[in-house]
Order: structure tokens, then sequence, then C-alpha cells
């Protein structure tokens, strides 16, 4: 019988209680006690959630406090030395996710490096190995106590656990390490996870989730041998049954290596990779193996196509018996919000467009109760009702613009260019902006309090007018900027204290988004983010951001930083309309801003920051794909940006993630000055200019925001030091990795002032040997 399952669903609960119980935790609200009893409360919900809607491999370990990646990191007992002196071992996993600082203890950690998790949203901490590593399993061990929880509720689940390959794949070398090759590793790795399996069997388990995203990637011959042998000794283990489960791309040329796993299921992402339903069906059919589809997107928030997904689901059948299919979401739903139930507000007809995670387990039954044969009445209601929501969306007159479509039609080539060169804007630029060596800034928010945040929920229920909260946001603003003139900080901004988030404020001013009330996504640790929805043509109706850029600027004398979010980010960050190529909705978001850059212009704004942390993010995974990716993403920051006078300053923005592999798009972008994250990830970022020698203003990142934890001085004199051996004194600015808004007031005033300080420094030092 054709099996129904998920590959994971999202930890944070339908109202955001995990993110409430580990702050709470973190502020000393509640004790370790309510912590883990809340967190046991919230699995036991989404268990008993999938099996009502009647899924039946259900995962277990999916859940995580902090991270799963990290979670692996403490199973497999490589926590890094700097952490294993706190004695408490929650306090001791989160420090390494967030940092700790208690001096009355004497602990000053920092936290572990951060990065996106493939192309995705979502960070991961990363885990640093050394090349005479050793791996012991943890006791009590994650995924068995897990599993334990849910039999002990009547649930057997399937355990989801990252693939020994793809975690080392994603692991780095320890600091002080040099490079080597962490596959070698493996033969070390793999007692653990046979121990795991062992133990899972023990404990009962049947089938065993082994995620190995790293197939996405381009991962070359050399791992065809250590993904055989890893998983000939997992599969010798008696009683189990393993299933690999590949997610957010095409297999391709490892289809090699995926066809020689001696495992019982294999998983294919058929929503990114619909092409290669017959290639997995051959493989499963040829190794006997049964087949996992992933047919339902679990990284978009439109309804399936029920029809479409049940005739793959079909032809799999046909090939292989009914008893070897598995219908599944193409990934984890981590990455969809809980449910649709408490959207009450937005326009009923796009409403009926959606799916949440919830409403894609409903589709999974649906498929799988088609497939099964004799559907009841309910199955077939909901096969009918699908057909309807997807034939109005098809004909709504929601969707198209003639007007954008026009406009996006006649862009023209040299839309995507400034009028001079850097050499010669930066002449005109400084002329006016006076500003000294290292000039001094931040990227953009300041801590979004939870006063702040209130001052918003306020306005949303009614208790505040408009007005009363405007008044609100304007205080904030102005004691920001009086903050940042008495840190002696040279180009200013106004903090971002009106924004909910730097992609929904935008969605919820644009044609073309909707933005829903509940539907959370985790991001990392215990941020989330509301990524609004792009269900037709973008189009900018009125000025977004002037008025709050133009009394920013009333209040200082300092250059005050215009602050958007770029095309491409506002784009990845969103859930995107399906029915069109993304190069196409991208641009459209770079005509609207474009709009608003020449806006700010005309209102006096001599900086504007056009922020794009995510155009790494959206690199395809597969590098025979980057060349056409990268073309349309820099001409989408390009027609965003160049629509201005010389005179006037472009700032971009980038963070999270490692950059080398684009220096040369970031370089074609062309704006006069990017501030990128690069303190955590060991400097690596200049490396890259060993290669290049980028010709236009950088602010490589000081200091890490994070984590609460304040550097010193010493510390980011050091960091500016390193800097200045690859990038040209005149070039380079001084800043943090990235916004502040996490952060409280406290810790944010004292590393700026830190930071003025090393400027200072450099500054004197250069003046002395000039
Ligand atoms: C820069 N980053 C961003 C990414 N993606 C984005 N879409 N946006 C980003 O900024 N990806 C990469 C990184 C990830 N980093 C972060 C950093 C911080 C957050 C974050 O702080 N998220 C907040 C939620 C932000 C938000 O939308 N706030 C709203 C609603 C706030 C709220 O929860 N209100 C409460 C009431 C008030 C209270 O009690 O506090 C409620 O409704 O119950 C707002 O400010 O109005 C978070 O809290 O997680 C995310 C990603
Ligand atoms: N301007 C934004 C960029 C974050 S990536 C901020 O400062 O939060
Ligand atoms: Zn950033």
């Amino acid at each position: 019988m054709v099996v129904s399952s998920n590959l994971g669903f999202p930890r944070i609960g339908a109202n955001r209680e995990l993110k409430k119980l580990v702050e709470s935790y973190w502020a000393s609200k509640i004790n370790a006690t309510a912590l883990l009893s809340g967190a046991a409360n919230i699995r036991a919900s989404h268990w008993e959630l999938q099996r009502e809607k009647g899924i039946s491999h259900i995962p277990s370990n999916d859940f995580s406090f902090y991270d799963q990646v990290l979670d692996h990191i403490v199973l497999f007992g490589i926590e890094p030395e700097k952490y294993r002196g706190i004695p408490n071992a929650l306090d001791r996993y989160f420090a390494m996710g967030r940092g700790l600082q208690r001096a009355a203890e004497g602990i000053d950690v920092p936290a572990m490096e951060m990065k996106k998790w493939f192309d995705t949203n979502y960070h991961f901490i990363v885990p640093e190995v050394s090349a005479d590593q050793t791996f012991t399993l943890s006791n009590p061990a994650k995924p068995v106590v897990e599993f334990l929880e849910a039999k002990e509720k009547g649930i057997i689940t399937r355990p989801v656990i990252l693939g020994p390959v793809t975690f080392l794949w994603l692991s780095k070398p320890a600091k002080g390490q040099s490079a080597f090759n962490q596959l070698s590793l493996l033969d070390k790795l793999v007692p653990v996870y046979e121990k795991l399996l062992g133990d899972l069997r023990d404990a009962g388990a049947s089938w065993i989730q082994l995620d190995e995203p790293a197939l996405s990637m381009d991962l070359g011959s050399d791992f065809s041998a250590p993904y055989a042998s890893a998983y000939a000794r997992l599969s010798a283990i008696s009683g189990i049954k393993i299933i690999v489960a590949n997610y957010f791309g095409r297999i391709g040329a490892n289809i090699d290596i995926v066809a020689k796993l001696p495992v019982q299921a294999i998983h294919a992402d058929l929503v990114r990779a619909p092409e290669e339903l017959d290639t997995v069906i051959e493989v499963a059919k040829k190794n006997n193996l049964q087949l996992s589809l992933g047919v339902v997107n679990g990284r978009n928030i439109w309804k399936v196509d029920l029809d479409a997904a049940i005739a793959k689901v079909q032809n799999a059948v046909a090939a292989l018996g009914s008893d070897n299919v598995l219908v599944a979401p193409s990934c984890s739903l981590l990455h969809t919000p809980h449910s649709l139930t408490a959207e009450t507000k937005m326009s009923k007809e796009i409403l009926e467009w959606l799916a949440f995670s919830s409403e894609k387990l409903s589709e999974i039954a649906t498929i799988v109760g088609v497939v099964r044969g004799s559907p009841s009445a309910e199955v077939t209601e909901a096969l009918e009702a699908n057909r309807r929501a997807n034939q109005k969306r098809k004909l709504s007159l929601l969707i198209h613009d003639p007007a954008v479509q026009s406009e996006l039609s006649a862009v023209s080539d040299s839309m995507f260019r400034r009028e001079s060169p850097f050499e010669s804007r930066i002449r005109k630029q400084q002329a006016h902006l006076k500003l000294p060596a290292f000039p001094t800034t931040t990227v953009g928010s300041f801590p979004q309090t939870k006063e702040v945040r209130l001052a918003r929920q306020k306005l949303k229920s009614g208790e505040w007018d408009e007005a009363t909260y405007t008044k609100f946001i304007q205080d904030e603003t102005t004691k920001c900027i009086k903050i940042q003139e008495d840190i002696g900080l040279d180009v200013l901004v106004h903090g971002e204290f009106e924004r909910n988030d730097m992609v929904e404020y935008f969605g919820e001013q644009l044609r073309g988004y909707v933005f829903s009330q509940n539907g959370w996504v985790q991001s990392y640790g215990s941020r989330c983010v509301k990524p609004p929805i792009i269900y037709g043509d973008v189009s900018r109706p009125t000025p977004m951001t002037v008025d709050w850029a133009k009394f920013s600027q009333s209040k200082t004398t300092k250059p005050m930083k215009g602050m958007l979010t770029g095309p491409v980010t506002c784009l990845q960050w969103s859930f995107v309309r399906d029915d069109q190529p993304r190069r196409d909705t991208a641009w459209q978001l770079a005509l609207a801003i474009r709009k608003e850059v020449q806006d700010l212009e005309k209102a006096g704004i001599s900086v504007i920051q056009i922020d794009e942390p995510a155009i790494r993010e959206g690199l395809p995974l597969r590098s025979t794909d980057w060349a056409e990716y990268l073309d349309w993403a820099a001409k989408a920051f390009l027609l965003s940006s160049t629509g201005v006078k010389d005179e006037t300053q472009i700032h971009t923005h980038m963070c999270y993630s490692d950059f080398n592999d684009i220096f040369e798009t970031i370089q074609k972008l062309d704006a006069d000055v990017i501030t990128i994250e690069n303190s955590k990830s060991d400097l690596k970022l200049l490396h890259a200019f060993e290669k290049y020698a980028y010709t236009n203003g950088i602010g490589p990142g000081l200091y890490d925001i994070h984590s609460p934890r304040v550097p010193s001085t010493e510390e980011m004199a050091d960091r500016l030091e390193q800097m200045l051996k690859y990038i040209k004194a005149d070039l380079l600015w001084v800043n943090p990795d990235c916004g502040l808004k996490t952060r409280g007031w406290p810790e944010t005033e004292k590393a700026l002032t830190h930071m003025v300080e090393v400027a200072k420094r450099v500054r004197n030092k250069i003046s002395e040997t000039a």
C-alpha cells in the first residue's frame, strides 16, 4: 500500500511557542524543567497533528531547541574545547549557538559560525572538526529519547538523522587547523551511527531517515566510495530500514552514488527536479528500492496541483508496485509556516490558493487516498476543491498588471549602468560628503526592543492610533540618531524601528504582495520571519520610505542613509509566485525599488543603502546553473540602483554566506560601498582579495552581531589590521557584520563605542606614519 509520509515538521509551534519558551529560559524567566516540558508538549502536539492528518511515516528528532546541526554536534560529542568548561549542558548548547558572557564565572565564549542551510533562509551552526577528531555518541542520545517519547504516546516515528556524508560535508576544519579532507573522518564517524541506529532499533524503530541533501550539490567522484562504504556498514545493521533523503535539488550525476546505496528506500525532490521522476523510478526498480516521491512543495505555500502529483505517484506505482511507493513533501516542512488556521484577514480569494504545513499534510493524505483506489467521499471532495482553487488562481484578475508588464518589456541596457565609473563618482561623492578615512557606519537596524514590538502590536490591535504609533517611532528614531552622534559614527542610519522585518515591511507596501498574520518560519535559533507572499505583478503605488528618511535626515547634519531591501533579497525571502520565472519577479521588484531610490535622491538623501544579503543564498546549488542566475540577479540589483546621479552614494550590504564564490558578481554590482559579513568566518572572505582586487568601497564586518557579547577594542583593532593587509586603506569602511536589531541597547552602545575607537586609532596611526 502506498505510504503517506513526512520528512520533518516545523518545530516552532502553531504560535511560536518554542521561541517564547527558549527566550524566557535565556532571560531566566523559566527554569530548565519548564523549558523541557514545554518542548515536550510542542512535540506531542505535532506528532498528534500528523497522525490526525493521516500520515503514516511521522518524523521524530526533527525538533530542536536551536538548530538540528548543532544537535548533531552534541550527539557526536564534538563540542569545541572552549565550550566544554560550561557546566550546564543546556547552557553549553545555547552558548555554541549564541555565545555566552558571564563575567562572574569567567565565561566569555563567542557563538560558533552560522551559515545558510543550502539555498534556504534557515541558518545552521557549522560543525568544527580536526584531522584527529574522535566521535562518541552522547548518552542519552536525543534521537532515541524523542523516539521513545513518541512511542509512549502510541506513535512509532521515523527518526530523522543528518546523514554522515552530509554532516562532514557541512563541517569545517576547527580553528587553527589547516584544510584537510573532512571525509577522511568518515570511518571514525560511522561507528557512532552504527551504535545510534542499533539503539533506535532496540527502542523499537523500524525506519530511519538519513538526510543527505549534499546529494543536491556538485560532489564529484570522490564521494562515491565514501557513500558506498558508509552505507554498506549502516545497512548491515539488522532489523532496521534506511531511507536516504535528498532534497533541495536534482540528484543529477550523483545518481550513480544513489544507485549504489544498499538501503531500503530513497527520497527524491520532484518539485525542484520533476525531470528526474523517470530516472529515480528506474534506479529504484533496478535496485529493489522503495521510492519516496517529494511531490508537495516544502519550500513554497501554493496549493499543490493534485492531479499532476497523483499522475507522478501513479507512474511510480505502475513501475514499482504500490508497496514500494511513499508520498512526501519535497523536503522537511521546516521551511513553511505551521497552518492557515490563524489567517482570518487575508483576501479570501488568495487564501484559497495556499497550503501551509498542516494543509500540505492533508494534500499528501489526499494523494495517497486517491492512488490507493476507491477514494472516500472526503478524498474526492478534497481533490475537486483543489482543482477548483487552482483553476480560479490561473484565471484570477488579481495576478496580471499590464502596466507592470509593459514597463518590464521597456527595460533597456542603459538602465543597468551608472552614469560614470566608480573612480569619478567617488570623487564627486567625497566632495560633498567629506567623510574621514575609515568612515564608520552601521548596517541599518538598531535594537528592536520589546517596547518597539509592543508598540506595533498596539497599533495592530487598535489600542494605539496611527498618530500615537508614529510619534513613538519618531522618538525612538530621534534617540537612536542622537546615540550615534554621541558615539561619533560618520554615516548614520535611522534604526529601522518602523519595520517589522526588512522584507515584510516592503511587501506590505507593494502591490502584488499579501502578507499573513501568523505565517512564521524559523530563520535561526529563536528568530523567525514571516515571509510575505508574492501572488501577482509587483509595483509600488506610493513612496515607501521617503517620509522616514526625510524625518531622520532632518535630525542630523551627518549623512543619513536611506535604507532599502534589494530586489533579489525581497524575492528570496518572500514566498514567490510559481507561474512565471523568478527573474521576471525580481526585475519587477527592481523597477519598484528603482523608483524609491530616485524618490529618496529627490528628497535630498545622498547615501542610499540597498541591502542584498540574500544574493548568495539564491545561488543555485549546481554550478552549471550559476551563470544564468548571477546574470539576472546582478542586473536586478543594477536596475534598482543605477537611476541616480554620480553624487549619490549607493551602498549595499551582504551577510550570512561565504561570498568567495560570487566575488566577481559583487564587483559587477558596482555599489559605491559594500558592508559585508566577515567576522565569524575567520576572515575567510579576505582571502578573496588575494585573487580579486576589489575596486570600490568595502567594509568587512568588524564584529559579530548575533551574540550579546561585546568585542573589545583590541579584538576589533586586530581584525582591522588584518583587513589592511588585503584592502587598500582608502577603500576601507568600519562597521559591524550586520544590523543590530537582535541586540540590546547596552551591548550595542558599548560595541559601537569600541568600534569607533578602533577607527580613530587607525586614523591616528596612519596620519602619524604619513
Ligand atoms: C537579516 N535576516 C533576515 C532574514 N530574513 C528576513 N526576512 N529578515 C531578516 O531580517 N534572513 C537572514 C537574517 C536572519 N536574521 C533575523 C534576525 C532577526 C529576526 C527577528 O528578530 N525576528 C523577530 C520577528 C520580527 C518581526 O516580524 N516582528 C514583528 C512582530 C513581532 C512580534 O512577535 N510581536 C509579538 C508581540 C510583541 C512581543 O511580545 O514581542 C506578537 O505578535 O506576539 C514586529 O516587530 O512587528 C522574531 O521575534 O523572531 C529574524 C531574522
Ligand atoms: N539593514 C538590515 C540588513 C540586515 S541583513 C539591518 O540592518 O537589519
Ligand atoms: Zn545583514
